[in-house]
């Protein structure tokens, strides 16, 4: 495409972009002016879909530089959490697919194979890029293949626990590999910890900064040559920072480090990526940035510099949608009245305080909050820690989050009986995130935890109601789960049976209807659609969905079916743990179990997506008539006994 074509499309030089190879061939002057098309890109794109436009901006001259220095996809570029790589997909020939970011059909929100040979990690977790980095160098160095690993990793992700294992083999591998760390200081909040503190000692110091810019300038004619000019020129940065600068950490690792290097000039980033790429070893490059930079609605934004909005003004940075009550902010203000009441309850959070709720907690009793980094392993474990010192620790993550903290929940504070309530936001299908995003497999997956209780509200009124139950358990863990977005409106029980709620009942009882969670309003209207066909159906909300309730297993044998419909994967759910507890009992009621089928499921919102998994009251409805006509239709068959039961006569 013609410069001039471009033009048309996004800005004269970036219209042009279709490929790496595109910059690489751009003067200072050219990747001046392209840095900031492709600014005025991200913001006027992002301000209409939503989506990470605070870390983008962060890095426009991070990304460009590595395209310059590496090529793509022969060398690697992975990208630690993949909410960053929005520069990496428009230089990639991707930038007209971002009138769709995020929405079905449309841009991933992270790198996607699908989408290009130039991506390679899709998962959006927090720290694991350094470790893939570590698996790929160790495999090209066996293979004898000559080429490049790059791994970006932010300030934040860094403070995860698998970054220091992964460094640790890094160090110990030697392979050629180069470590970007994209220190911005920021998580959404300011990144936490000793590790950030040492980042910013090295990046503040301006002693260290003054010296080493006269070595620079020193040594500024003397290209570097490999690794003999480069042990030189860093022996003598090294002796400097030594006595300027306190950053043996990474060094005594066993790994080079580079900089800092502002991140923000290309010239220098290419500078410090190229010695890092001719060095022959494991490099950090240690390149400071700004969350939101160049935009200043993002720099100014003190929460979390526009993070990931959903659609906001471009000129303002204000969200375009009206404020909702969100089921994470009636959390949040029923833990403050709790911890009102209750001075051994805490909070906890995993970097992620404003997003989660604990940030309100946070203003009220600042003391009784600890921010452990992104690092939710850690979060269970000391959580168990608080609880054994006699606290009643909250950890508040979202749900897809505490995948990585299995075994610290199962072993660390399960196996103890420790009060420690786990709170998932954004459980179940999500959206906008994709697949490793879905909060979708805790009902399953600790389902399984001896002593573990879970909660699933469906309303408002419920999840106050059922947070105060959680912390009230002082012999084992608890969680309470609920979904993103807007909170249902409050559903009112017709009864109570034990912890079970009843919603609506019939004289007639052909169907137990178990809707867990905030599917209790699909449920109402699935009852509703089988009343008009003459079928009464029972609607029940669990509230505590595991272990299943026994309540359910009576009711379940005064009924011709029973279904259930869970927000969250059916391999090893609700329904599954239900249709045990009914064989266990002997009540030989069918059962059909809806829910997730386990896999990879697509991004695009969260109502669309239940509604190709066919989770909506309209098709839950047309199976249900389907099954129960079926058992209209089934002749009542003589139960068949085995031969050697059969009567003699
Ligand atoms: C395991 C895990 N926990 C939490 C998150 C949520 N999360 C997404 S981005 C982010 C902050 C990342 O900070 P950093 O690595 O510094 O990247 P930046 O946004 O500053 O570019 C967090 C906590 C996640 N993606 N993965
Ligand atoms: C990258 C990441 O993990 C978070 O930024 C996530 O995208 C936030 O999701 P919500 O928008 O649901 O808070
Ligand atoms: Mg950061």
């Amino acid at each position: 495409m013609s410069v001039e074509e471009g033009t048309a499309n996004h800005g004269r030089l970036l219209g042009a972009v279709r490929g790496p190879q595109d910059v690489k061939r751009m003067t200072a002057e050219q990747l001046d002016i392209l840095a900031a098309e492709i600014r005025d890109f991200l913001i006027a794109k992002v301000s209409r879909t939503g989506g990470h436009v605070g870390p983008n901006l962060g890095v426009v001259e991070l990304t460009l530089a590595m395209h310059r220095v590496f090529d793509s996809p022969r060398d690697r570029l992975l990208f630690d959490t993949g909410h960053q790589a929005y520069v990496h997909k428009i230089l990639t020939g991707r930038q007209d697919g971002f009138d769709k970011l995020r929405q079905r059909g449309g841009l991933s929100g992270y790198p996607s194979q699908a989408e290009s040979e130039h991506d390679l990690i899709e998962n959006s977790h927090a720290s694991t890029a350094l470790s893939y980095a570590d698996g790929l160098a160790k495999a090209y160095a066996l293979r004898g293949e000559q080429r490049s690993v790059v791994a970006v990793v932010g300030d934040g992700a860094l403070t995860g626990g698998m970054c220091w294992e992964a460094l640790n083999n890094i160090a110990t591998a030697g392979n050629p590999l180069v470590i970007v760390v994209n220190d911005n200081g920021r998580s959404y909040s300011p990144t936490i910890g000793g590790l950030a503190d040492h980042l910013s000692s090295l990046r503040l110091n301006p002693g260290y900064e003054k010296v080493l810019d006269t070595v620079k300038d020193a040594l500024g004619s003397t290209p570097l040559v490999g690794k003999p000019m480069y042990e030189v020129l860093h022996a003598v940065k090294k002796g400097i920072k030594d006595a300027v600068a306190p950053q043996a950490m990474f060094e005594d690792l066993g790994i080079k480090y580079v900089g800092p290097v502002d991140g923000h000039d290309i010239a220098a980033v290419e500078s410090s990526l190229r010695a890092a790429k001719n060095f022959g070893g494991p490099v950090i490059v240690h390149a400071v940035t700004r969350k939101g930079y160049g935009y200043r609605p993002a720099e100014e934004d003190e929460a979390d510099c526009l993070h990931g909005p959903s659609a906001f003004d471009a000129e303002t940075g204000k969200l375009l949608a009206a404020p909702s009550v969100k089921w994470t902010q009636v959390f949040a203000d029923e833990l403050v009245a709790i911890a009102d009441e209750r001075p051994d309850v805490v909070g906890i959070t995993a970097a992620m305080a404003e997003p989660t709720g604990i940030a309100t907690l946070a203003r009220k009793h600042p003391e009784r909050v600890y921010d452990v980094g992104i690092a939710e392993q850690h979060a269970a474990t000391s959580a168990a820690g608080l609880a054994m010192g006699g606290l009643h620790p909250v950890v508040a993550v979202y749900a897809t989050f505490l995948n990585r903290a299995f075994d610290q929940v199962l072993l660390d504070v399960a196996m103890h009986k420790l009060p420690v309530t786990f709170v998932l936001d954004r459980a179940g299908i999500t959206g906008p995130d994709g697949p490793s995003h879905y909060g979708i497999w805790d009902m399953s997956v600790f389902g399984v935890v001896p002593g573990l209780r879970i909660a699933a509200p469906r309303d408002s009124a419920s999840l106050r109601e059922e947070l105060r139950e959680a912390v009230a358990v002082d012999d084992g863990p608890t969680i309470v789960r609920f979904p993103t977005g807007t909170v249902a409106a409050d559903l009112p029980a017709v009864r109570r049976i034990g912890s079970v709620d009843v919603l609506a009942e019939s004289a007639r009882t052909d169907v137990l209807l178990v809707a867990v969670g905030s599917f209790g309003q699909l449920g109402m209207e699935v009852a509703a659609r089988l009343a008009e066909q003459g079928y009464g159906v029972t609607v029940v909300d669990p509230r505590w969905v595991r272990p299943v309730p026994a309540e359910l297993v009576e009711l379940a044998a005064g009924h011709r079916l029973v279904v259930t419909v869970e927000d969250g994967v059916r391999v090893g759910g609700v329904g599954d743990a239900l249709a045990q507890s009914m064989r266990d009992a002997d009540v030989r009621v069918p059962l059909r179990d809806l829910g997730v089928p386990a896999g990879w499921h697509p991004h695009g919102t969260r109502a669309q997506i239940l509604s190709d998994l066919g989770l909506t009251a309209q098709d839950v409805a047309r199976n249900v008539i389907g099954w129960i006509s079926g058992l209209d239709a089934e002749p009542v068959e003589p139960v068949r006994l085995p031969a050697s039961e059969a009567s003699p006569n």
